[in-house]
């Protein structure tokens, strides 16, 4: 691959007009400098945007592969998490918008069907490709029409329980469906699991299969049962031990290992299959290097997962140096002081070591660390198992990825009121990951849970401290939710200290009309609205709830007896912790005495990606928006009041 300007092709990206002149070109040879030119304008766009790199590297063979051999849009790609798509968004009519990546208004970091009908499935929680697919090649077989569905999955990925639904529901239907299987040996972090080591088996006992080999082994799939029983026949014969691998005992064809990087077998092979009729689903499998082609992603344990803006020559990123820790790495410090104090605590893990700060726990405890693979369901139970046999379990998953295991919550936890810590990290708006990231729902989800407890630390001090208080409840789930990014800057002691549950805090007394309840970081912006409104005579009361779940009765009761606006904010979705205050107040009557109650929370719709801070102000929860909040309710503009005009009127 040469980089801009040094090759001396003459350059073909440029004079694309689609995946279509991809497959006009019938020249292989144009195809492989294609790649080497993809992989060129994805290294220079990510540069300059950040975002997913190492995943896109690995699969720009493969991606102008399947755009030559298969007819998308109408033949359906879909992509499993989408973080590998941005060689696919190139090839698909966004090239001219690359550089507008995880922007406000600019392209997704992930697939997405509004953004381009190449996108047939929107993606970027993983495991979902092969569900989606099928029901694709279902509804065209049920319409009559034709077209090839694939779904491309990665290694990682496939350690997801729905992964295997998906296998299991296709494996016994006749629908044509093709599976593409990446798999680079890489998840975020280096992958776990049996499955895993299964893979790296079959690609040890069946060595890249000679292009002879594969396109026999595809042709002898394809007329019918006939030969595919002369084949079994010869593998007896060959002393195979088994019927073959794990995916065809699953009623899929099976094809590979091959050498995701070479277009001479990745083109006839996907040819061969592209054309195969016979009935059933047939997973190919594609060996690729996650980074391959970037001598800085080789030299990175995680291959450059995730990179910020980088320097292409020297592979170099350009990180701000945060002004305070990440509380990410407060909550792995404050597990870390809990785990020392007690053996009976464990830390569990979807595959996310290093986002969620487990990471540092399993450096300093490697054998009570369990990185349990890309399966939240699997890990909450696991987690049940742990605390049922009194164990301490800490189970760290962001807040848009427990998501996927709210049954396991409610009915394997809370139910039978075991234990189970939940760390809910990227708790809020995560900036650019955009909606299908965003952790809004957690104390919605979370807070209509019987028995539950549900923190929110308004900084990372406060977040030691109810990993304090979560390792001292044994008798019923909890849960600490915070956000993604760096913390206050607050002073941290050593080791956390257990608050008294259900009892949240008065920060400042104010004496006047309004009071301000928040929960969680945003009492920052709560303390400086408070400011504003001193300012203006209108000495405000700030309380922080600490707890979601239980309410502090009695603080909302005070709060609401003592103040004629009541301001209830939070970061996080309608039918979360102000519609807790608000029922408390309606039932308890406190309503009825005309109390001006003004819950804030994030608007009712999915927020895009962005920036936080534009992110923020899109939610409508600064400083600015609480004043206003709090000026409108008491009946008085900022004009009457003094206050110099601002955007939030
Ligand atoms: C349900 C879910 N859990 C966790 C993640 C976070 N995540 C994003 S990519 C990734 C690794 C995926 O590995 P693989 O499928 O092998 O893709 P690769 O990055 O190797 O191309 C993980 C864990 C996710 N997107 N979805
Ligand atoms: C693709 C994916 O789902 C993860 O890589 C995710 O983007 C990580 O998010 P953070 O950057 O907040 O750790
Ligand atoms: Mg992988």
């Amino acid at each position: 691959m040469g980089r801009p300007g040094t090759d001396s092709r003459t350059p073909l990206l440029d004079q694309l007009q689609g995946p279509a002149s991809l497959r006009n070109l019938n020249d292989d040879d144009a195809l492989k400098q294609i790649a080497d030119e993809l992989r060129t304008e994805l290294l220079d766009a990510v540069s300059v945007t950040g975002g997913h790199l190492g995943a896109g590297l690995g699969v720009v063979e493969l991606t102008v592969a399947l755009h030559a051999v298969f007819d998308t849009p109408n033949d359906r790609l879909i992509w499993d998490v989408g973080h590998q798509a941005y060689p696919h968004k190139i090839l698909t009519d966004r090239r001219d918008r690359i550089r507008t990546l995880r922007q406000g208004g600019g392209l997704s970091g992930f697939t997405r069907r509004s953004e381009s009908e190449y996108d047939p499935f929107g993606a970027a929680h993983s495991s979902t490709s092969i569900s989606a697919a099928l029901g694709m090649a279902v509804a065209r077989d049920a319409k009559g029409e034709q077209r090839n569905v694939i779904a491309v999955i990665g290694d990682g990925s496939m350690s997801a329980g729905m992964a295997y639904e998906a296998m299991n529901n296709a494996g016994a239907m006749a629908s044509r469906l093709i599976v593409v299987l990446n798999d680079n040996d890489m998840s975020i972090a280096p992958p776990v699991g049996a499955m895993s080591a299964y893979l790296s088996r079959l690609i040890s006992s069946r060595p890249y299969r000679s292009l002879r080999h594969l396109v026999r082994d595809v042709t002898a799939m394809m007329p019918s049962p006939v030969a595919r029983a002369a084949k079994k026949a010869e593998e007896y014969a060959r002393g195979f031990v088994t019927g073959g691998t794990l995916f065809e005992e699953m009623g899929f064809s099976y094809v590979g290992p091959i050498d995701g990087h070479n277009l001479d077998h990745l083109l006839p092979v996907l040819r061969n299959v592209r054309d195969w009729r016979d009935p059933g689903p047939i997973l190919v499998h594609v060996v690729t290097e996650k980074g391959h082609g970037y001598a800085p992603a080789a030299q990175t344990a995680d291959k450059l997962h995730a990179v910020a803006r980088f320097d292409v020559v020297t592979g170099t990123q350009v990180k701000a140096t945060p002004a305070a820790p990440s509380y990410t790495a407060v909550f792995g410090r404050a597990l870390v002081a809990e785990a020392e104090a007690d053996p009976l605590v464990v830390g569990i893990t979807a595959a996310m070591p290093s986002g969620t700060g487990i990471d540092a726990f399993a450096k300093r405890f490697p054998d009570r660390t369990f990185d349990v693979g890309i399966a939240e369901q699997h890990a909450v139970t696991f987690a049940a198992g742990l605390a049922a046999e009194g164990m301490k379990p800490f189970c760290a998953i962001y807040s848009t990825f427990l998501q996927r295991a709210y049954d396991q919550v409610i009915h394997d936890v809370a139910i039978q009121s075991l234990p189970v810590r939940f760390a809910i990290d990227r708790a809020g708006l995560v900036g650019a990951d955009g909606a299908t990231h965003a952790g809004s729902f957690d104390i919605g989800y979370l807070g209509m849970v019987p028995g539950i407890v549900i923190m929110a630390p308004a900084d990372e001090a406060e977040l030691m401290h109810m990993v304090a208080t979560a390792a001292a409840i044994d008798d019923r789930p909890s849960a600490v939710r915070y956000p993604r990014g760096e913390g206050t800057g607050a002073a941290l002691p050593a080791r956390g200290e257990p608050l008294e549950i259900g009892r949240g805090r008065i920060i400042r007394e104010g004496g006047g009309p309004i009071a301000i309840l928040s929960l969680g970081t945003r009492l920052q912006e709560s303390l400086k609205a408070a400011e504003e409104l001193d300012a203006l005579g209108l000495r405000t009361t700030v309380a922080d709830a600490r707890f979601a779940k239980p309410l502090d009765a009695a603080l909302v009761d005070r709060l609401a007896r003592e103040h004629e606006v009541l301001i209830v904010i939070e970061e996080g979705a309608i039918g979360g912790f102000g519609s807790h205050v608000l029922h408390h107040l309606a039932v308890s009557g406190a309503l009825d005495a005309g109390l001006k109650i003004r819950p804030m929370v994030l608007p009712d719709r999915f927020i895009d990606h962005d920036t936080p801070a534009a992110q923020y102000e899109a939610a409508a929860l600064n400083a600015a928006h609480i004043v206003a909040t709090a000026l409108t309710a008491l009946g008085t503009s900022r004009h009457e009041a003094g206050l110099k005009p601002s955007l939030v009127g």
